[in-house]
């Protein structure tokens, strides 16, 4: 019997990884297998897939709908061949990418027979809705919702009833016959993601024709440090940075909390800080990804920002 194949899609930051670690803790007993997919040169996401650290595999560096397309079949032949096999697979596509060119992939008659994609879900963010609603006008934003059998309208905390509202009808105007969900830290129902018998092959959509945008338009950085740095500075790097990011996200160490690693995530104009699943070994201490549109970020002046925010030793 084929296993059944998750894909989840949506903008940056709008929850994919939170998304999954709630389908990976939610399991019941199922053997998931995650494969997750960082633009960047440091998969941040792999680290933030709780407990799962056998059944993640993460692809980074490149965009899954197009550069490293092979490397997402090759991964999936990998963990078909797993003994026992996984139970299902979960798909996280990067923030820019197009899912309809991974729908493509995923629906060659060989893959399918043994992965079977069950279920596209797009996450959507309700507070970016409510502060930038044209959002929806974005081409990629709307591949990825067009792509969908199940959207998740997420981060319904951080909204009002009425802007949920608001949210979900232009969700609703976009994709009519979808089934919308408002959840908060992607707490969807499991058995709305792996529903049993996956569905019929379906036509590609409009796969191919709405690529072009997707990996072009961005650009990452990463940055890397094996110092602490202070916290004001950092902050003040973030204040002076965030008008040109369109995400960020990394692990940061500060002088002034010294020996707690701290999770660091940035979603349009949205910061926080929080405690940080247990590090890798070997890994460095500051490990950061930044997110911007093509053109909007100087790497130069950035990587000296950064740096002037480590605390040396006097
Ligand atoms: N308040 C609130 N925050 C949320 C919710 N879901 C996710 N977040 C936060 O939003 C930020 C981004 O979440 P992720 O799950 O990393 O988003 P993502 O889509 O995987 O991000 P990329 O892979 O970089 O595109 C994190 O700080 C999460 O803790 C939610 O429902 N409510």
């Amino acid at each position: 019997m084929a296993i059944p194949v998750i894909l989840v899609t949506g903008f940056l930051g709008a929850g994919k990884t939170t998304l999954i670690n709630h389908l990976l803790s939610a399991a019941d007993g199922r053997r998931l297998a995650a494969v997750v997919n960082d633009f960047g040169a440091i998969n941040i996401d792999a680290d933030l897939i709780a407990g799962a650290a056998d059944g993640v595999v993460s692809l980074a560096n490149g965009c899954i709908c197009c550069s490293l397309q092979g490397d997402l079949l090759r991964t999936l032949g990998r963990l078909m061949r797993r003994d026992p096999p996984p139970d299902g697979i979960i798909i996280e596509t990067s923030g820019v990418s197009d899912p309809a060119e991974i729908v493509t992939s995923l629906l060659d008659p060989v893959i399918w027979r043994e992965a079977a994609l069950e279920a596209v879900i797009a996450l959507a963010d309700a507070r970016a809705l409510t502060d930038k609603p044209d959002l929806l006008d974005d081409a990629l934003c709307r591949a990825q919702i067009a792509a969908a059998d199940i959207v998740a309208l997420n981060k319904a905390d951080l909204v009002t009833p009425d802007e949920l509202v608001r949210a979900r009808a232009l969700l609703a105007a976009l994709r009519p016959a979808r089934v919308i969900f408002d959840v908060t830290e992607g707490r969807i129902a499991p058995e709305l993601a792996f529903a049993g018998e996956p569905q019929a092959p379906r036509e590609p959509g409009q796969a191919g024709r709405a690529h072009g945008f997707s990996t072009p338009r961005f650009e990452t950085m990463s940055w890397t440090a094996d110092a602490p740095l202070s916290l004001p500075r950092f902050q003040a790097a973030i204040g002076k940075l965030s008008p040109h990011l369109v995400r960020a996200k990394g692990f940061v160490a500060f002088r002034e909390q010294a020996g707690r690693p701290l999770l660091f995530q940035l979603v349009g104009e949205r910061a926080t800080l929080g405690p940080a699943p247990a590090g890798r070994d070997g890994a460095p201490l500051v490990r950061l990804v930044l997110i911007a549109e093509n053109g909007k970020l100087d790497a130069d002046a950035t990587r000296a920002m950064l740096e002037a925010c480590i605390e040396r030793e006097v």
